[in-house]
């Protein structure tokens, strides 16, 4: 029997009770949404008793309910916008201040790149964009944030995933994130790079084949999305994927498309994420895509591979580990590797031909590079030459530096006790994010040209050309290499770099050497750019070209 209360005491104790709510919330962030309907059902719930006798059940219910929920509201607004918080400091828009959830909207329309870089433009460079968030434009965070010493990964990672039941390599952090690093830097040291080259002539041949009997008005995204979506299966399963002959016939495309964004969503929102695993409806798209990485894998264990593929590493088939990894744990990364390595590679490659066809004078440099090494009748695809070739490289990295494909970095988490990144101290808890699309285009780091493609400032900087054979006065130019990150930066930097450059550079050459591509008729280039996503990793829109065979008879 429960002790009678006046009716002023029993509102103070439920609002009493939504600020201990409140505490708890904040000091332990539960994400088990069987706590969440614990710690909000359960107190209004058995407070509703003490008001029974002056409203009746459901008025008590009702009136307990709405001060539990109003006070705890307010006291979490009050609180986020107060100046005893820690991210007081820390400028950003008042509504971003008190929820994230505008933040995911904008994130959603796949705006987040270009609002971001906004804010800094308005607020500087360290903006808070969430209760607990903040971005970075400052190249000086770069470091302190992921270097070896710096920030383990943050929630969102795991909220991608749907926390799924086995951590990949990407959402791992310190000691295991380099225990599951091993087999990964094996499997791209420059013995196995060389045993992927046949993977990607194979590919690329076929993907120049297809680009010069399609011809006109294709869409050279597309291409590349099956290019590279073939090769890494290919590479990370020993094969299993045809689109470069047969086409997108299974959806497969669509579904790593689709399950992006759906794992953007999550890893926005975490603690949605907890929620829809409890709920088989949601999250299908993420799940199908979980899915059919699981399917290659258990199919490439079944069947073997007579290549040295991925798997060969992941699995330990070549030996090198005393201790084999658990199955579930390469499956992951198995299928990490297709969907870290095709967008991506897909991305750039589209991007750079934007950019080239944008600039013909660019696009015609380079092919006079490619022709000087590669004449006609010469294998363009041999990569002998591929890393001295000054104006491919260039141009790689220019467009790189214009759209980094993961623009707004790798959200990473402050350490107990908090850190200091450069001159700003975040506090234990925050949640970082060095946005790389802002970092990249700050004409503190990169000028002249800072928003435009240039691919000289890369050879003035690596001592190949002047200033002035570029046209441009010393005095105006700036280079900062710490500020260019497009493969992010530290102990969990792109572990795939070295392949994907590789990858490139074989197809450029290839595709220049052989191919002559022009924007098609009723193309709108202005649209192009405009139409860039990001996802997390960028998504690009239609880039439409018309393709002729160059004469190869010199
Ligand atoms: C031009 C193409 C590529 C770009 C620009 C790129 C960029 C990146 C970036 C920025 C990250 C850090 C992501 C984060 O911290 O959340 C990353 C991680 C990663 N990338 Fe790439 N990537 C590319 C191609 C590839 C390829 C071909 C593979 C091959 C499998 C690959 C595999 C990975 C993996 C496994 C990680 C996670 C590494 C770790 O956590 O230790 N990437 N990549």
């Amino acid at each position: 029997m429960l002790p009678e209360l006046a009716k002023g005491d029993a509102l103070l104790l439920t609002a009493a009770a939504a600020l201990s709510t409140h505490y708890i919330f904040k000091k332990y962030e539960p994400r088990d949404p069987l706590v969440h309907v614990g710690l909000l059902g359960a107190p209004p719930l058995l407070l509703s008793t003490f008001l029974k006798p002056y409203y009746g059940v459901l008025g008590a219910f009702a009136v307990t309910a709405a001060l539990f929920f109003i006070t705890l509201t307010t006291s979490i607004v009050l609180y986020r916008i107060s100046p005893f918080h820690p991210l007081a400091q820390y400028p950003g828009p008042l509504l971003h201040k008190v929820s994230r959830l505008y933040l995911t909207w904008i994130t959603m329309q796949g705006r987040a790149h270009l609002y971001t870089q906004q804010l800094h433009e308005r607020y500087g460079d360290v903006v808070r964009v969430g209760p607990n968030e903040v971005t970075i434009r400052d190249a000086s965070a770069i470091l302190p944030v992921l270097g070896a010493t710096g920030f383990p990964k943050s929630e969102a990672y795991m909220g991608r995933a749907m926390w799924a039941p086995v951590k990949s390599l990407i959402a791992s952090s310190g000691d295991e994130h380099q225990a599951k690093r091993k087999p990964w830097n094996r499997a791209f040291n420059s013995t196995a790079l060389k045993g992927y080259e046949g993977i990607i002539s194979n590919r690329a041949e076929q993907l120049a084949d297809l680009l010069s009997r399609e011809k006109d008005n294709v869409d050279l995204g597309v291409r590349f999305s099956w290019f590279t979506f073939d090769f890494m299966s290919d590479m990370a399963f020993g094969g299993g994927s045809d689109m470069l002959t047969k086409g997108d016939e299974g959806s497969m495309w669509r579904v790593l498309d689709d399950g992006l964004a759906a794992g953007h969503f999550f890893a926005n929102q975490p603690w949605i994420a907890a929620y829809a695993t409890k709920f088989p409806v949601f999250g299908q798209d993420v799940k199908r895509m979980r899915r059919y990485g699981i399917e290659r894998a258990t199919a490439r264990v079944q069947n073997g591979s007579l290549n040295k593929d991925l798997f060969h590493y992941l699995n330990n088939e070549d030996g090198t580990e005393t201790q084999t990894r658990p199955l579930a744990q390469v499956i992951s990364d198995g299928a990490l590797a297709v969907i870290a390595g095709s967008d991506t590679t897909a991305n750039v490659l589209t991007n750079l031909f934007f950019f080239l066809l944008s600039e013909p004078a660019e696009y015609k440099r380079l092919q006079a590079e490619v022709d000087s090494f590669f004449p006609p009748g010469e294998n363009a695809l041999d990569t002998r030459f591929h890393q001295e070739m000054p104006i491919l490289n260039a141009a790689i990295n220019e467009a790189l530096r214009l759209v980094p494909v993961v623009p707004s970095g790798s959200q990473r988490t402050a350490p107990p006790g908090g850190k200091l990144v450069g001159p700003h101290y975040l506090p234990e808890g925050t949640n970082a994010s060095v946005h790389f699309y802002s970092v990249h285009r700050d004409s503190r780091n990169f000028a002249p040209h800072t928003t435009s493609f240039w691919p000289d400032r890369f050879r003035i900087a690596a001592g190949e050309i002047t200033p002035a054979d570029a046209g441009i006065d010393e005095r105006n130019f700036v280079h900062n290499a710490a500020a260019f990150v497009p493969f992010s930066f530290g102990p969990a930097n792109c572990v795939g770099k070295n392949l994907a450059l590789q990858e490139m550079r074989m197809t450029v050459c290839l595709l220049m050497q052989r191919l002559e591509m022009r924007f098609a008729p009723g193309f709108d280039p202005e649209s192009y750019e405009q139409g860039l996503r990001d996802y997390f990793v960028v998504k690009k829109p239609e880039l439409r070209v018309d393709v002729s065979l160059r004469d190869q008879s010199a």
